[in-house]
């Protein structure tokens, strides 16, 4: 069909829409639909009556250009990047005003005459109220990303085009300025056209965000991100702040997270914000205090709207530095508790309080699920606090034998019962004496002994079997569980008053899974075994991959197996991914080892691709190893474990 014919039928559809007959809409997007009803019935646009392009005279485009300057400027580094990537897919860039005017153009001169035809062009208007349904226009009213794809224009006359643009957003939410790709020839889909769409998408963000930094450069400016490691490139969400926490302004991403925040806990006037504290769940010590801590000057903090948790960095005033008080606002040094975490929001939380109470003689009931730390951290309280130096006593009530927890914990003189020993026994609460007493698994306790250790508690001394006058005792006591309590409580397996006096203090350790700083805890626990074993081998990085992408059901305590496990097996000078337990390697079997090669899929077919390997290598160990990126003796561990042998030593071969 030719270009004419097209504009002929295009022409009588509108028509026919415009005066309310059926028009064939078929296949018409609803965005495109509402756009032509708006040009026929808002705007009286006559389909019939095509319109030449309207180019601004140089004196009014530069009235149009004034108020955007500074955007412009800001703008340029982004515009140009964006036009070296679709240039020469024979597109051209606009950047036009709020009201469609486009102030910025690229393209190539060689092709001047049809873009400026077309209205791909320095001055060109394509507001929807002149130009009719266009990328531009219709994305300015509906303050999103769109593209227009040839006959989803109003007018006849564009179309021949394709044009993708998104709106670039004041802090308001307002649009200001619409970045657009624009070509004269493209295919005939228009989902042709969606991978354009992201992309102009995306250099919107960017400039919008760069824009934002510079109209606050002169506030402090919280820029976070979920990754780690995109915050100070490209971190997604920019929040401008005072000094006392309460918000200036915010970009896209950040009201986003403002309006998550009033979803839940609506402000009592309409401009009443949340503070950046309130929002992050956190302090402002430890917002103001980002660029003293950590090394990369990141701090993770859980969104309180969603538990999600952001990485967050401070982009400081141009022309001012914070006062040292408030940039030093760190927590005191407690090298016992501060080794424990490096930066999760929970883990900081539980180091907080941990760091108030250890010299305190409150009793603190540390929950959590298994293996997640509860004992290191009751031990990192006793030796961080007054008591140090003094004994800390653990004890595992789901351990020892309900017969005998009563005897251990409190003792017997000689001859208390049979089969004692005959010249009785310390009780371990006795043991703590000065110290702290440590009770794991404190829901296993019997309900008999609840009663008993309450006393002790209530009195503080302990009456040993068999004796008839009570020993004073001075213990800190410390429990654990991995139980729901309040269940236990209502089951009547748990002694409420018991609980409330355990409960001086709850610390609530977090899932290995859920805690931000895995690479912390994974390092330091690697680093423990191998200060342990004396030995010094490397953790490679397809590793620590997997390590940080398995769910730990075990928590630390699974880590630790693994880990050990490893070091007990592994051939070579390093640890790879193949030489964890294999329930561990899960997450990054599928990736690539080295270049093309990889092992795809389960461990069953290891050893099909490594036969193939071997194959195509000649059966040369070395170059496998290295293609793989493993160590020779792995190579040959593997080669044993599926039963692959060189055909030259193969029997009679
Ligand atoms: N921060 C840490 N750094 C290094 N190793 C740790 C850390 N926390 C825990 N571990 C190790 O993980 C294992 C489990 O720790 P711990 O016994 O304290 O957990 P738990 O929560 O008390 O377990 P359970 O609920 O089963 O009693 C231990 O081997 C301990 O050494």
């Amino acid at each position: 069909m030719t270009l004419r014919t097209e504009q002929r039928q295009h022409i009588e559809t509108l028509i026919r829409l415009s005066e309310g007959r059926d028009a064939p809409l078929a296949g018409c997007r609803e965005v495109i639909r509402r756009s032509w009803q708006r040009c026929v019935g808002e705007y009286r646009l006559d389909p019939g009556q095509p319109r030449e392009v309207r180019v601004l005279t140089r004196q009014a485009l530069q009235e149009h250009r004034e108020p955007v300057d500074e955007l412009l400027h800001v703008a340029r580094a982004g515009v140009d990047q964006l036009y070296a990537q679709v240039a020469r897919l024979g597109y051209v860039l606009l950047l036009t005003d709020h009201r469609g005017i486009t102030v910025d153009f690229r393209g190539q001169r060689e092709h001047d005459r049809a873009l400026r035809k077309a209205g791909l062009y320095l001055g060109a208007d394509w507001d929807e109220r002149y130009a009719g349904t266009c990328a531009v226009g219709t994305c300015i009213h509906d303050t999103r990303a769109i593209t227009c794809h040839q006959n989803e224009h109003f007018d006849a006359t564009h179309i021949g085009l394709t044009c993708t643009a998104a709106p670039i957003t004041d802090p308001q939410g307002e649009v200001i300025a619409v970045l657009d790709i624009s070509a004269l020839q493209s295919p005939r889909s228009q989902e042709s056209q969606n991978f354009g769409l992201s992309l102009v998408n995306l250099y919107a963000r960017m400039i919008e965000d760069a824009y934002f930094l510079h109209r606050y450069r002169d506030s402090l400016i919280l820029r976070y991100d979920t990754a780690r490691e995109f915050v100070h490139l490209n971190g997604r969400g920019l929040i401008a702040i005072e000094e006392d926490g309460s918000i200036i302004a915010a970009n896209g991403n950040g009201r986003a997270l403002i309006e998550a925040h009033l979803a839940r806990w609506p402000a009592w006037s309409p401009q009443r914000l949340p503070t950046a504290p309130q929002l992050f769940d956190g302090d402002l010590g430890e917002l103001l205090g980002i660029l003293a801590t950590g090394e990369d000057q990141i701090r993770a903090f859980r969104v309180r709207a969603s538990g999600i948790t952001c990485f967050v960095t401070l982009v400081e005033p141009r022309h001012r530095h914070l006062p040292a008080t408030t940039a030093n606002a760190c927590a005191e040094a407690v090298p016992a508790l501060d080794g424990l975490a490096a930066d999760d929001p929970a883990m900081n939380r539980v180091l907080k309080l941990a760091r108030r109470l250890r010299n305190e003689e409150v009793s603190v009931l540390v929950t959590g699920e298994t293996g997640t730390g509860k004992e290191v951290l009751a031990r990192a309280l006793h030796d961080s606090g007054r008591r140090a130096g003094k004994p800390f006593v653990a004890v595992n009530c789901a351990a020892i034998p309900e017969a005998l927890v009563e005897s251990e914990l409190f003792g017997y003189l000689p001859g208390a019962f049979t089969g004692g020993r005959p010249r009785g026994m310390r009780g371990l609460i006795q043991q703590a004496d000065g110290g702290t007493l440590f009770l794991d698994e404190i829901g296993d306790m019997p309900l008999a002994l609840q009663s008993r250790l309450l006393r002790v508690l209530a009195e503080r001394e302990v009456m040993p079997l068999g004796a008839d006058s009570p020993v004073k005792v001075d213990i800190r006591l410390i429990t654990a569980t991995h139980r729901d309590m309040t269940q236990m409580i209502a089951e009547g397996r748990f002694r409420e008053d018991l609980y409330y006096r355990l409960n001086g203090a709850q610390l609530r350790l977090p899932a290995l899974r859920e805690r931000a700083d895995r690479h912390f805890v994974i390092r330091s626990v690697y680093e423990g075994l191998l200060a342990e074993r004396d030995e010094a081998r490397f953790l490679r990085a397809d590793a620590m991959s997997a390590l940080l992408g398995h769910a730990w059901p075990g928590n630390i305590r699974q880590l630790r197996n693994a880990l050990s496990f490893a070091l007990a097996t592994a051939e070579g000078d390093e640890i790879t991914v193949h030489d964890l337990p294999e329930e561990c390697q899960g997450a990054t079997l599928a990736a690539p080892s080295f270049k093309a090669v990889t092992f795809d899929g389960a461990v069953a077919d290891e050893g099909r691709a490594l036969h193939d390997l071997l194959d195509e290598a000649r059966w040369n160990v070395s170059l496998v190893a290295r293609r793989l990126g493993v160590s020779r003796p792995t190579v040959y561990r593997r080669m044993r474990r599926h039963g692959l042998v060189a055909p030259n030593h193969r029997a009679g071969g």
